[in-house]
């Protein structure tokens, strides 16, 4: 399936600890702020932290390629 190996990438990225995890629900939308090769930025407020984050969202779709979620990552 395309996308298994970047999962798999994500999944031990996380468990060693090289990128943090956030539940999506963490978080509370405010505003679109931008537009970007992968998809949207948008304010959010970050609900327990007194503060407000930018969340960069990957566009998924059906042209998604294991190359385009390579991109990404390299990007993160
Ligand atoms: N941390 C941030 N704080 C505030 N605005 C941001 C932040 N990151 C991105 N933006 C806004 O979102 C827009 C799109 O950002 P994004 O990084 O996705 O695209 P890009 O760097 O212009 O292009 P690409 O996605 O191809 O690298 C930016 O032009 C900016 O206006």
């Amino acid at each position: 399936m395309v996308g298994d190996s970047s999962e798999q990438w994500l999944n031990e990225a996380i468990t060693k600890g090289y990128i943090d995890f956030c539940e999506y629900n963490k978080f509370t939308f405010i505003k679109e702020i931008g537009k970007g090769g992968f998809g949207t930025v948008a304010r959010y407020k970050w609900k327990g932290a007194d503060l407000d984050v930018a969340l960069k969202c990957l566009k998924v779709d059906k042209e998604l390629s294991e190359k385009i979620i390579q991109d990404f990552i390299q990007e993160v």
